[in-house]
């Protein structure tokens, strides 16, 4: 009946949707995991669905057709960002590529990162950079097996993702296993991605912005604040060493390439720009191929049958040597099929990162009115059974014959489509595989704890969707 009481007349010809009740609207339905909640939603609204989280306006797509319209159809429209109050730290939102509306000077960030960042021969060029770093992973995992200590698989995952990153952008290495001399970068990383992930009241109550009652901006500010000021000593550490030629050769890494940008004609690039840059690729790259790692490794270690085919695939490719090369990971395509399936299922981003219209849209005859929140359920379509045959399953295979991430039926999204696709792929992809194959090509895993895969696939909403109970597991050297 609250469904009746939501005339077209009221709601301005609005997606259909849950009642909204006054003041929260339907926040109190979207729980501890609001992608699982709105999944059961749209069961009964559909793949338009339209509902209130405190006085703003949200509607999801939830079906690949739906999916095709807000990112292919309307994406010059639906494509601007809400600044959550936290990215207003240290003025963070005004340079950011992830929280810029589409405008020139996000055009600018984009157009960089895409020709000069990660493009197929910036990062070939800076493989060097990313190899040694997986030896140390290999040293680390071996010193756990002589010891007989378990790994936290998200924790190595974090800190090799660290320790590639900050090689491919920077040449600094930021990733240690057990030292300390890395911990204030990794923490001041973990900070920012805890305070961007903490739900905020004021970001749904426009009126409480100001009051900031979970203290959520203030806490942003330090974090923010020490994270920058990291970025800045490296990029001032750098100026000075091209200054006077004491940095040896010329780095082939991607801040130097960014140097080399602000000091030619082409772009309008400043150090505050490359400051919230790196700041950005930091947050959005680090946590989320963790998280991605964790997982793979979760499902592989969830099915033997599985985790002996990806071996048995590692083995013929690679043979008996232990380093897994860049240009090994085109040969192995089961292992990719792998990180498909596990992209299907445990989508990263299960409602990608929320949109904003700028205009006011129509779609199937609804109306989304400017400044609505528009979000993409990648999770609802990975588990729909129309879609996916045994959907609740975890079988690689489906993916064998289509290999092609950017698919065109908007079946499977990881990274997002459409002007606000990730632009950190190509290098997400390659630090992916690499590690999950460095893991599994030299070691065998027994899963610690927990072993059930319902237990073990439980999972924890958050800027990266992550496990709610993180995985430990045993290596034994092969
Ligand atoms: C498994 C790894 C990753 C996944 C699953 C992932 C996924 C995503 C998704 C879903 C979005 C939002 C797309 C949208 O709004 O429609 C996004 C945006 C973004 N990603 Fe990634 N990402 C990953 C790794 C990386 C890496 C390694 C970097 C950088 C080195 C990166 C940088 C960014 C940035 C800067 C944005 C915001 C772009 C914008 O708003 O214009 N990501 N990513």
């Amino acid at each position: 009946c609250f469904n009746f009481l939501r005339s077209n007349s009221s709601r301005r010809n609005l997606p259909p949707g849950p009642y909204p009740f006054p003041i929260i609207g339907n926040v109190l339905q979207l729980g501890q995991n609001p992608h699982q909640s709105l999944t059961k939603l749209s069961k009964t609204y559909g793949p338009l669905m339209s509902l209130k989280v405190g006085s703003q306006n949200v509607v999801v797509a939830s079906s690949p057709e739906m999916a095709k319209e807000v990112l292919l159809k309307h994406d010059h429209v639906l494509s601007g960002r809400t600044v959550i109050a936290a990215a207003e730290a240290q003025d963070h939102n005004i340079s950011s590529m992830a929280f810029l509306p589409v405008n020139d000077a996000w055009r600018k960030l984009r157009k960089i990162s895409r020709e000069q960042m990660f493009s197929t021969h910036q990062l070939d060029i800076s493989e060097d950079l990313r190899r040694a770093k997986l030896k140390k992973l290999r040293d680390y995992v071996n010193e756990c097996c002589v010891s007989g200590r378990s790994v936290r698989i998200e924790q190595a995952a974090f800190t090799t993702t660290l320790s590639l990153m900050s090689s491919t952008l920077f040449s600094v290495d930021f990733g240690n296993y057990d030292t300390n001399s890395t911990q204030e970068f990794k923490h001041a990383i973990q900070s920012v991605v805890d305070t961007v992930s903490a739900p905020n009241l004021a970001d749904f109550f426009p009126t409480l912005r100001m009051i900031d009652p979970q203290g959520i901006k203030k806490r942003a500010e330090v974090h923010f604040e020490k994270l920058l000021g990291i970025f800045e000593n490296i990029i001032n550490q750098r100026l000075e060493s091209r200054k006077n030629n004491t940095g040896g050769p010329k780095k082939k890494d991607m801040l130097e390439a960014l140097l080399d940008i602000r000091e030619g004609s082409d772009y309008d690039l400043s150090c505050n720009d490359i400051k919230h840059l790196l700041f950005d690729l930091f947050v959005a790259g680090s946590d989320t191929t963790a998280v991605t790692t964790e997982w793979v490794m979760t499902e592989l270690l969830l099915n033997p049958e599985i985790m002996s085919n990806a071996k048995h695939e590692l083995k013929i490719v690679v043979g008996d040597k232990a380093e897994v090369q860049e240009s090994d990971i085109s040969k192995l395509p089961y292992l990719q099929a792998v990180v498909k399936e596990n992209f299907r299922f445990h989508p990263t981003g299960p409602i990608l990162i929320p949109h904003k219209s700028e205009t006011d849209v129509e779609i199937n005859g609804y109306i989304i009115p400017k400044h609505t929140q528009i979000l993409v359920n990648t999770w609802a379509m990975g588990r729909e059974s129309s879609l996916w045959s045994n959907p609740t399953s975890f079988e690689p295979e489906r993916f064998l014959d289509k290999i092609d991430i950017k698919s065109q039926d908007y079946k499977l999204l990881p990274f997002g489509s459409g002007r606000r696709v990730c632009p950190g792929q190509p290098l997400a992809h390659r630090m992916l595989h690499l590690i999950v194959a460095t893991l599994i090509h030299n070691f065998d895993w027994q899963i610690e704890g927990i072993k059930g895969k319902d237990e073990n696939r439980e999972e924890k909403f958050g800027l990266a969707l992550r496990k709610a109970v993180p995985l430990r597991a045993i290596p034994i050297k092969i």
